[in-house]
């Protein structure tokens, strides 16, 4: 399956960090992998301006259920959509911890995705407590039930599978923990959305750097990577996607 790598910049970049996506572009012109770039609202649309007739597309890290209304603060799908972006994610774990969103938001957010044509990147992946209990899979094979829509298909759903403790720390599960996991998410997706279960990406994200890309790209049912920290910087993050290559 062709690989999809994708940046999420978190809160992070100001106007000039476009310079990175520039950067970027120029380091991945013969990439035959998908890659996107999910910078903060505030720099969506200048970066889809400056990816334009380039093999990179840009996402969002979050949006709202709803199309529009009184809900101060927010950004709906539609309104994504309507500026180019072509992905959102969604469900990560820093907004499941710091922003209550429990499974049913999750799932409300990847249907307002699909109305709006946009790719749903949705996250999952348990704790270390969760882990040491021995529950990852179950607390994993819970969250896609809850989330993932009804009818989604490998050209609008990608899973993230994100151990919360491997995010930011430099600790990554060991190959055969992320095989373990991905060959479950894939068995799940296939009971739940049939045949095309088989062809919905499953990516896997926590401190993927340039030194681990490859070894993890070369693991069963892992089609990509979501990356963070490592993706602020275009040299880094185009040696991650050359690794993907
Ligand atoms: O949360 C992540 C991507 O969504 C992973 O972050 P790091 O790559 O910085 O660990």
């Amino acid at each position: 399956m062709r690989k999809l790598i994708a940046g999420n910049w978190k809160m992070n970049g100001l106007v000039s960090s476009q310079a990175e996506i520039e950067a970027l572009k120029g380091l991945t012109g013969s990439a035959t992998c998908d890659i996107v770039v999910c910078p903060p609202f505030t720099l969506i649309d200048r970066a889809v301006e400056r990816a334009r007739d380039s093999n990179l597309a840009i996402g969002a890290q979050d949006c709202h259920a709803r199309q529009s209304g009184a809900h101060t603060g927010d950004v709906s799908a539609e309104m994504l959509a309507n500026i180019g972006a072509r992905y959102v994610i969604l469900g990560h774990s820093e907004r499941r911890v710091s922003h209550g969103e429990d499974d049913g938001i999750i799932l409300a957010k990847a249907v307002a995705a699909h109305r709006a044509g946009l790719v749903a990147i949705v996250c999952v992946g348990e704790t270390r407590h969760e882990r040491d209990e021995g529950r990852a899979i179950e607390v994993v094979g819970g969250q896609l039930r809850e989330s993932v829509p009804e009818g989604a298909t490998s050209a609008n759903l990608v899973i993230a599978y994100e151990p919360v403790w491997a995010i930011g720390t430099g600790l990554v599960p060991t190959n055969e923990q992320i095989e373990e996991v991905h060959a479950a998410i894939r068995q799940m997706l296939k009971e739940r959305l049939g045949n095309d279960g088989q062809s919905v990406k499953i990516l896997y994200g926590g401190s993927v750097k340039v030194s681990n890309a490859e070894a993890i790209f070369g693991l069963r049912n892992v089609d990509g990577a979501l990356v963070g920290g490592a993706s602020l910087k275009a040299s880094e993050f185009a040696g991650i996607i050359s690794a993907a290559i």
